[in-house]
């Protein structure tokens, strides 16, 4: 499998009078899924909407396996991605969608049943977008995004209105897909949706990253992962006026 790591540098980004992203700089590896934490309004959707190729930094960079997103020779070959749910029209079918999707991208025809198949929603191909539940809406948007057979995945708060069952399907999944050599990095506020499925750990405030590393040493902080994530960020939403008391970048493993 090709693989595609991800790597954020010093992104900044104003958007109007709010500085929406200050500093992020973080790794997400291959083999590994990658959480991206942090309160409302820290700064992950516009991370993530610029390492996707959909809003420009001011400075700073974000790329995948060495490249912007602009840059990259085969972009749904790189990266698939899962921003929202609103992409697929409520009278096509499921198979409708896919199709003009597998055509967009000049992928294989089979691929529309191959990612049916991978995130078991076979059987629902030709029934309507507009009657599916919230769960069948985020399988279709993984099976969209997974049409290029993607080296990496970049989720934004994917368990969003996922019942309990879907969140431990779609976290089964990213784990394997990560397993085969997959880069995941998925976005969430909600730290107990997290903690179960994830490798790597990158925590932002503020638009600033204050902590990446391995669960494992975030874990062994001593305290629990609430007090460690309250301690870590405001634990509310997130201002978007700058502080006074800056931070350095972040570093592996240790508080910024
Ligand atoms: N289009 C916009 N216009 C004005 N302000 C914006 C816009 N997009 C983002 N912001 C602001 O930038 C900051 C970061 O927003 P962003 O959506 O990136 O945060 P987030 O961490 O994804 O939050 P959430 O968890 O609520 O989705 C917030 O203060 C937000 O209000």
């Amino acid at each position: 499998m090709i693989t595609a790591q991800i790597e954020v540098s010093g992104l900044a980004k104003r958007i109007g009078d709010v500085e929406a992203v200050r500093d992020v700089t973080f790794v997400a590896a291959p083999g590994r899924v990658t959480g991206f934490l942090g309160p409302n309004g820290a700064g992950k959707s516009t991370t993530l909407r610029i390492l996707l190729g959909l809003a420009r930094s001011d400075s700073g960079t974000a790329l995948i396996g060495g490249r912007r997103y602009a840059e990259l020779p085969d972009p749904t070959g790189t990266v698939g991605a899962v921003l929202d749910l609103a992409g697929a029209h409520p009278a096509m079918t499921a198979r409708g969608h896919l199709r003009a999707y597998c055509a967009l991208g000049g992928h294989d025809a089979g691929r529309v049943e191959a990612v049916a198949e991978l995130t078991g929603m076979s059987e629902y191909l030709d029934r309507r977008v507009g009657g599916f539940s919230t769960g069948m809406r985020q399988r279709l948007s993984l099976a969209t995004a997974l049409l290029g057979d993607p080296a990496a995945l970049v989720l934004d708060e994917p368990s969003n209105g996922l019942d309990p069952a879907g969140i431990v399907w779609l976290r089964t999944f990213l784990r394997e897909f990560a397993a085969k050599g997959g880069t995941v990095l998925i976005s969430s506020h909600v730290l107990t949706e997290l903690q179960h499925g994830i490798d790597d750990l990158v925590l932002i405030d503020r638009g600033r990253t204050t902590w990446s590393g391995p669960l494992d040493a975030f874990t062994a902080r001593g305290t629990s992962l609430e007090e460690a994530f309250l301690e870590l960020t405001s634990g509310v939403e997130s201002s978007p006026v700058p502080t006074a008391t800056a931070t350095p970048n972040a570093t592996e493993g240790i508080r910024a």
